[in-house]
């Protein structure tokens, strides 16, 4: 209704469509797109989350495969699953879902990856292609958000993009990708000094920072895009981004909600990376 909220949910909805068509094509072509998601434990917020791209994957006609490890399992037990992954022809994706046991080395999983199989763009030499501005797969989230703006009309050259948060999965990434469109980046972090006043200065405004409600109308410019990356479980049950919506959305000329903005993005875009990846490994061979 307001044209203000981005609807995240039908822009991965349109992505979805395209992602489907692309691979009906592919598969007359001979070749059948297949994404590995590896679930490790028990946790129900990751179990959902595999869940629900496990039905993605299906729904757009990919092969899907899913492992579940034991809460228990060592690394070198899923170092050894990653090298199968890897050397399965069927399977153009592997995603490791995160976070990992604590007895298990993530960078060291990750980095187990083949390259040209990390569809969730975490894998170092993906990183370093990124920030060198090469081809290689870009996190999905940070690279959701990057169509979203795109499909809003939102202009990123000459403007001042402010990130707050410096993960490796958001906050770099997304940085980067900004910086290729021209904007003017600026990175904050939990330890910067006087937030408010470097974050009144966006006009676009990435809050990834993984506390509910941290965004509130005193961060934020007239008329700022602003982009919630948050995920949190509230004590009500229900999933809080990491701005106060209510009080930014009069201020914001553009806001993204949660649940229906930024998670939703970040499913189609994995659809788009596997793709991606089957089209790579089918087209060299074939
Ligand atoms: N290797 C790895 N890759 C990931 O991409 C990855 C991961 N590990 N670990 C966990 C996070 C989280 N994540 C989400 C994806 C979609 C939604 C999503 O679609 N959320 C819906 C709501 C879902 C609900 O209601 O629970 C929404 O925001 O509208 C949320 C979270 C991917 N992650």
């Amino acid at each position: 209704m307001d044209g203000k909220i981005i609807d995240g949910k039908e822009i991965s909805r349109q992505i979805k469509e395209e992602v489907k068509q692309e691979v009906e094509q592919l598969k007359a072509e001979g070749c059948t797109p297949g994404l590995a998601v590896i679930l490790v434990g028990n946790d129900p917020a990751s179990a959902s989350y595999v869940g629900s791209k496990e039905r993605t994957v299906q729904a757009l006609g990919m092969h899907s495969e899913v492992i579940r490890m034991d809460e228990a399992t060592s690394e070198a037990k899923l170092l050894g699953e990653i090298r199968r992954l890897n050397d399965d022809p069927a399977i153009h994706g592997i995603l490791v879902q995160l976070p990992l046991p604590d007895q298990i080395d993530e960078q060291r999983i990750i980095s187990e990856i083949a390259p040209e199989k990390d569809v969730d763009g975490f894998h170092p030499v993906n990183a370093g292609k990124l920030m060198a501005g090469l081809p290689g797969f870009v996190p999905c989230t940070p690279l959701g958000i990057m169509v979203m703006l795109e499909r809003s009309g939102v202009v990123l050259e000459g403007k001042h993009a402010v990130v707050v948060g410096r993960s490796n999965i958001v906050g770099k990434p997304m940085s980067m990708l900004l910086l290729q469109k021209n904007a003017t980046v600026t990175v904050c972090h939990s330890r910067t000094a006087d937030l408010p006043s470097i974050t009144k200065q966006a006009d676009i405004l990435v809050a990834a920072v993984g506390r509910e409600g941290m965004i509130g109308g005193e961060h934020v410019k007239e008329g700022a895009v602003v982009i919630d990356v948050g995920i949190n479980r509230g004590t009500d049950g229900k999933l809080h981004g990491d701005v106060d919506f209510d009080a930014v959305l009069p201020i914001a000329s553009k806001i993204t909600p949660v649940p229906g903005g930024v998670g939703p993005m970040t499913i189609a875009m994995l659809m788009a990376n596997t793709l991606e990846s089957a089209r790579n490994a089918c087209r060299q061979n074939g």
